[in-house]
């Protein structure tokens, strides 16, 4: 689904008004409506208590044009400003006046007030409209007496367009956040609802069309996206197809102390289609993994006295990798100066697309340059956060998605930013957000099989932009597969793996 940022929003809400002689009451109206239907169906008893916080913005407005619906829905309806009235726009003041012309009325925030903090205890059901789009600092005074009463009091909270408190750009909490049941978004969602800790404070989201025209909607650009199920199409694999058609891969891991990470990579590969995938290992390990893999075809490489790669191993690679289409390297190599230098070495050679996981990045680290000259080839890096900050990723600000994008773009890379909602950003800006996975996957050999698929997806031809993405969900979805079948806890790479190829059928169209 696309991403709006909170400007296009503001803009797509003007044009609508301005060019299309919309009036802005009648989107607020529509926003109102889902958001009191939203607020029906979350309450525990209907019609029953409604507690509807509203700051002085349009996103108040929707709050306050939610208690009136409410109201006339037979709901006790309490409607609370939390801020200045003096603040409060122009909308929000005549909404203010249809509330109060249907018997309510929008009273001042009294947390202190024991009858008040007693009433509000009995509520069925709360609704955020502090603050929207319009945030713009750290939440404070009332604001955050309000969003800290909401998170306390165990009562389910329906946010109006983002939970009061999360950036919309970023999903950085500025303050405290409100942690909704259900957020009701409008036109498009936003980043903040998936991405950074603001993506943990949504619920469930609906995303209702407030009627701002659609070819308005349609007219403007966005380089950020979720990536759903619907997205997720791979082609059927030709009748008359032999093995050479889907790809010859290589991967290049392993060391004595990881020598399951190479398996679970080509395990990965071979599950989601690979017509052949040719496995270096330094060679201690080579038996390991000749032993566990049957399909792909494991093989030897020169082994320092440590059991990494020693730095013959580069052109032992290299005459293997001949004819093939693409190389991972990385999973399970180790960390030393032998093995990074082999990588460094084989990445200026390699004029192939190349997938860079693990310590195959943590080569990277202090010899970017190294990166920086594959520009114009393909380099899909697959880091988590430690990995990320490592070779200069920002994380600090606790924007995810602005660093992986500003990453990505700067090197001229594909960067996989690991974690909840792994982040797929491209060079020119764009990127792409996962919506799936679970805690499960959070063990060692989870970014090993994910490598594998890339890999694998991109052997078989599909380009960067599609095969990346695609992969992440798969690989997350085969997760939740898991995660169903035997538990969070129990579940391994191993079973990820074994989930990979019916998850994969159901999008083979
Ligand atoms: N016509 C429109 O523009 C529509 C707007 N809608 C709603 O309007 C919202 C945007 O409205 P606004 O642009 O008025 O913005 P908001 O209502 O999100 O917030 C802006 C107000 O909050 C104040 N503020 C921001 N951060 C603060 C902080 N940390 N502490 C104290 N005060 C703070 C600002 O000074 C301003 O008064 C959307 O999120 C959406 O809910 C919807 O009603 C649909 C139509
Ligand atoms: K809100």
């Amino acid at each position: 689904m696309r991403i709006a940022t909170a400007e296009q929003m503001r803009t797509l809400d003007r044009r609508a008004i301005e060019e299309r002689g919309v009036p802005s009451l009648e989107l607020m109206e529509r926003a109102a409506n889902a958001l009191a239907e939203a607020a029906i169906d979350t309450a525990a008893n209907a019609p029953g208590r409604a507690v509807c916080f509203c700051g002085p913005g349009n996103n108040g407005g929707d709050g306050v044009a939610c208690a009136r619906l409410l109201l006339e829905a037979g709901f006790e309806v309490r409607c609370i400003l939390v801020g200045q009235r003096e603040k409060l726009t122009c909308d929000t003041r005549a909404m203010e006046a249809r509330l109060a012309a249907a018997g309510g009325v929008l009273e001042p925030f009294t947390p202190d007030d024991p009858d008040f903090a007693a009433w509000c205890l009995k509520a069925d059901v709360m609704v955020d409209a502090i603050f929207g789009i319009g945030l713009n600092t750290e939440v404070r005074g009332d604001a955050l007496t309000a969003v800290h009463m909401m998170n306390t009091c165990d009562i389910p909270v329906v946010s109006a367009d983002i939970p009061s408190g999360v950036e919309a750009d970023t999903g950085r909490v500025l303050g405290e956040a409100v942690r909704a049941a259900r957020t009701v978004t409008f036109t498009l969602p936003k980043a903040g609802h998936y991405v950074g800790k603001g993506g943990l404070c949504t619920g469930v989201l609906t995303v209702a069309d407030i009627g701002i025209p659609r070819d308005l909607v349609d007219g403007e650009d966005y380089p950020v996206q979720t990536v759903e199920g619907a997205d997720v199409r791979l082609p059927v694999r030709p009748r008359d197809a032999h093995k050479g058609d889907f790809g010859k891969v290589y991967l290049l891991g392993g060391s004595v102390g990881y020598t399951g990470a190479p398996v679970f990579a080509a395990q990965a590969a071979v599950r989601s289609g690979a017509g052949l995938v040719t496995v270096g290992v330094p060679a201690p390990v080579w038996p390991i993994a000749a032993a566990k893999l049957d399909e792909a075809m494991p093989h030897p490489l020169p082994a320092g006295k440590e059991g990494q790669l020693s730095l013959e191993a580069g052109e032992a690679a290299m005459t293997r990798l001949a004819g093939c289409g693409v190389c991972l390297i990385g999973p399970g190599l180790g960390r030393g100066n032998g093995v990074a230098a082999v990588v460094r070495h084989l990445l200026g050679e390699i004029h192939l697309p190349v997938v860079l996981d693990a310590d195959g990045i943590n080569a990277l680290e202090g010899h970017i340059d190294v990166l920086d000259s594959r520009r114009g080839l393909h380099t899909v890096l697959t880091p988590h956060d430690g990995e990320f900050v490592r070779l200069g990723g920002e994380l600090s600000s606790g924007d995810r998605l602005g660093a992986a994008r500003a990453f990505a773009v700067e090197h001229a890379c594909c960067l996989v930013l690991k974690g909840h909602r792994t982040i797929t950003a491209f060079p020119d800006g764009s990127a792409y957000i996962n919506t799936n996975g679970n805690p499960g996957m959070a063990k060692g050999g989870s970014g090993d099989v994910l490598a594998g698929l890339i890999l694998s997806l991109l052997g078989q031809g599909l380009p960067a932009r599609q095969a990346v993405p695609m992969a992440v969900w798969l690989h997350g979805e085969a997760g939740e597969v898991c995660a169903r079948a035997i538990g969070e806890y129990g579940m391994t790479p191993t079973d990820v793996i074994a989930a990979l190829p019916a998850v994969i059928e159901e999008h083979v169209s």
